[in-house]
């Protein structure tokens, strides 16, 4: 099956709702309509950017999509500093990243944690992009296949193939988040095929053939033509250059088979 490549811009915790405008409305001008037939292009900013966002991309009718970087497991109630699906819903969220490697270390979501918050995330109509990843040691230890694999079946545990059909799944080597360190091409699609591999145990080979599965960490315009022509890679979640709208958008348009813009 063919799969349209997804590139998603995540912001972390940098830019306020000012700069957010800023930065959208200069990859929407480097990146014209045509390159939106063959990429799918997200930015996920701050919770305090969206409405912004969103104001901007529904009034001048831009064709990159947004998102949110987290979702509450729960549907509402006394659960103090929260934000739910539904409220991204309400503001046109078409993505929500649940289960990223700063979270799951910094905020101690586990895959129990990771997958509450996909299934809320679906039940929304929102689509999550889940988060895996193994760390240095385990990689040196040569067991990164099989721990991938076992984060994955913990993170979707029990959906149904129609649940697993919609998702999107980021492999995030931690080691290479944010170190400048990429893993290599083949690193990446050896893992991005185990994970196909999984999808099709989990679900079917024919959803799995669907499903999009991106990888992160430190991709670039210089490296992500390389990492997204592998066969199970589709695309890329992206932080520290989707803080920059010429790279950005050079890194999209590779992503789309070019040209650059
Ligand atoms: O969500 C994005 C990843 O954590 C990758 O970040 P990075 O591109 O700055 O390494």
């Amino acid at each position: 099956m063919a799969r349209k490549p997804l590139i998603a811009g995540n912001w972390k915790m940098n830019l306020n709702h000012l700069e957010a405008i800023a930065l959208v409305q200069k990859i929407a001008f480097s990146l014209p309509a045509k390159y939106f037939d063959k990429v799918d292009v997200t930015v996920i900013p701050p919770f305090t950017d969206i409405r912004s966002v969103q104001t901007l991309v529904e009034g001048d009718k831009l064709l990159l999509t947004y998102g949110a970087q987290d979702v509450s497991a729960q549907d509402s109630g006394a659960y103090t500093g929260e934000i739910s699906g539904s409220m991204l819903a309400k503001l046109g969220c078409t993505f929500v990243v649940v289960g990223h490697s700063e979270r799951r270390t910094l905020h101690g979501e586990d895959n129990d944690t990771v997958l509450a918050k996909t299934k809320a995330a679906l039940k929304n109509g929102l689509t999550p992009i889940v988060c895996i990843g193994e760390g240095l040691d385990i990689r040196e230890a040569g067991e990164h296949v099989a721990y991938n694999v076992e984060q994955l079946r913990g993170s979707l545990a029990g959906l149904s193939a129609e649940d697993v059909a919609k998702v999107v799944i980021a492999y995030e080597p931690v080691w290479a988040i944010g170190t400048g360190r990429v893993a290599s091409a083949a690193d990446a699609q050896e893992v991005c095929a185990a994970i196909r591999a999984t999808l099709g145990e989990l679900a079917s080979p024919d959803v799995a053939s669907g499903v999009r599965v991106l990888y992160g960490g430190s991709v670039n315009a210089k490296n992500v033509g390389e990492i997204v022509g592998q066969t199970d890679v589709d695309g890329a979640l992206v932080g520290g250059a989707s803080l920059k709208a010429d790279e950005f958008a050079t890194l999209s348009a590779i992503a789309a088979g070019g040209p650059l813009p």
